[in-house]
């Protein structure tokens, strides 16, 4: 166990005096640190030997990237899009395939680093639906899956906004369905994809975490509150069962109620 953790089971076991039942539903809730102590607490957080920096870099590149996926990450710096982070490509797969998806939505293609992941996480016949304004992202995409191996007919690629094509797509026939475009949108793409996914279909929106700025009150640019926003209403909704993964710029990971 980390320092910090055995911090946290030190205070757990502290209680307080009282009824033994008293002291023992006490001992499971543990009392928050002094101020003082939080920070030092933060400052040093360890994971066994490494810093939490250095863990989390170490669980970003934890699944490595192929140079199919090298590639797409350059060029989509090269045209001035940030794709997801290795992390996330590995949760996104890691979804696809816990959940057999055979029929994905994707919103916001790009040079097609997160459709690899998802392609690669998917059943073998299954279809990755990828959506874009731009034309010239999805040119690129459509080369890097073609490299990744994947047949044309694995790709139903179209070209628009996300929420004049949306509209079109069935009801119910998804089995994930990825975010990854314009945050002024994601609240309408969540509401899309609660009808579009079939019962215990899953939801990933990238960029939950807003920059790291989500938890900060004091940040009230458009987009921070609308992702706050949003993360807020899922993990509020009855018809979610939410987590917030922690990867890249964050992933949020719902499974829509049976
Ligand atoms: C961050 S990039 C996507 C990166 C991609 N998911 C990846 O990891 O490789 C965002 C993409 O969304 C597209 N986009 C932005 N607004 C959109 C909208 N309203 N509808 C559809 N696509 C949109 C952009 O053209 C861009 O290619």
């Amino acid at each position: 166990m980390g320092r910090a953790g055995r911090e946290d089971r030190g205070r757990c076991a502290q209680g307080r005096t009282g009824s033994r039942s008293d002291t023992r539903a006490l001992r499971l809730i543990p009392r928050p640190a002094p101020r003082s102590r939080r920070s030092t607490i933060a400052t040093v957080a360890r994971f066994g030997g490494l810093t939490t920096a250095q863990a989390l870099q170490f669980a970003e590149g934890y699944v490595a990237e192929d140079i199919v996926l090298q590639t797409a990450r350059t060029l989509a710096r090269e045209v001035g899009l940030d794709p997801v982070a290795p992390g996330a490509g590995a949760a996104l797969r890691l979804l696809a395939a816990a959940g057999g998806a055979r029929a994905v939505v994707e919103i916001g293609t790009g040079t097609g680093v997160s459709g690899v992941w998802l392609l690669r996480g998917m059943r073998p016949d299954g279809v990755l639906t990828t959506i874009d304004l731009e034309n010239e992202h999805q040119r690129i995409a459509r080369r890097i899956f073609q490299e990744a191996g994947f047949a044309s007919s694995r790709t139903r690629i179209i070209t628009g906004r996300a929420l004049d094509v949306l509209p079109r797509l069935a009801d119910g026939a998804y089995d994930m369905i990825f975010v990854d475009a314009d945050p002024a949108e994601y609240g309408a793409c969540v509401d899309a994809a609660l009808r579009l996914l079939r019962p215990a279909g899953v939801l990933a929106l990238n960029g939950a975490l807003a920059g790291g700025r989500i938890a900060d009150p004091a940040a009230r640019d458009l987009d921070t509150v609308t992702i706050r926003e949003v993360v807020k209403a899922v993990r509020e909704s009855e018809e979610w069962i939410p987590a917030l993964l922690p990867t890249g710029d964050g992933v949020l990971a719902a499974v829509k109620h049976a």
